[in-house]
């Protein structure tokens, strides 16, 4: 246990809703939880959107596009002119995020949605030439997805692994499943490596950012 303070349960709820989301945001992330499709928190995206602000993101690279609810977050807070490259392998959840973003009249110059395996795509983006890598898709390939942000980043820019606490069982000792053997080790990685200064927000369910020194 932990010497210091632990939040209650209300305190957590009233930090998850203390910024409103914007509305294309929220309706994003309700079309997600009708679909069944994976919803960050409004916390998550409100995160996102402040740190993609903090950056005046220009080029951002999303590992894990979904149906966009974390696209438009970051829409929201990168420079009018950026562009964000978003990988994912569900080709019909990506055409979701595609008319979000359309609706959103993101003009279409402005991004790049990739259909593939994150690894392979990741593989062909240039070194130290993004502000920001959201790291948000297979669990079980973190640790790759954060040796790939270390490369793609610039100095100064930020990998942001969400769901890093994901489901409450990171922090439980005895869970050892896959995914939260792996997330640890990528929470391990990000914190022994010296290239990164990082902070673990608990936000959703969970969120690291690391800023590359
Ligand atoms: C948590 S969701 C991402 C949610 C998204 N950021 C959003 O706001 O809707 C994880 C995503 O990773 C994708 N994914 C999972 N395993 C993958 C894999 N092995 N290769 C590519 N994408 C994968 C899923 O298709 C899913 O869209």
């Amino acid at each position: 246990m932990s010497e210091n303070f632990l939040l209650d349960q209300r305190s957590v709820a009233f930090a998850e809703d203390y910024v409103p989301a914007p509305e294309d945001v929220t309706t994003a992330r309700r079309n997600a939880i009708a679909s069944d499709a994976p919803a960050p928190s409004n916390g998550v995206t409100t995160a996102l959107t402040f740190l993609a602000r903090v950056l005046d993101a220009t080029a951002v690279v999303e590992i894990g596009t979904g149906t966009g609810t974390t696209g438009l977050a970051l829409f929201e807070g990168m420079n009018p002119k950026g562009v964000l490259t978003s990988i994912d392998s569900e080709v019909d959840w990506q055409l979701e995020a595609k008319q979000a973003f359309r609706d959103r009249k993101i003009p279409t110059q402005r991004f790049r949605l990739i259909s593939g395996h994150p690894l392979d795509v990741l593989n062909n983006l240039r070194d130290a030439a993004y502000d920001l890598v959201l790291i948000n898709a297979d669990k079980l390939e973190y640790v790759e997805y954060v040796a790939q942000a270390e490369r793609l980043l610039r100095s100064g820019g930020i990998a942001v692994i969400n769901d890093a606490l994901w489901q409450g069982l990171v922090a439980d000792p005895s869970d050892e499943s896959d995914e939260s053997v792996i997330i640890r080790e990528a929470l391990t990685a990000v914190q022994e490596s010296e290239m990164f200064t990082s902070v673990l927000i608990p936000l959703g369910e969970g969120l690291l950012a690391a800023i590359k020194n």
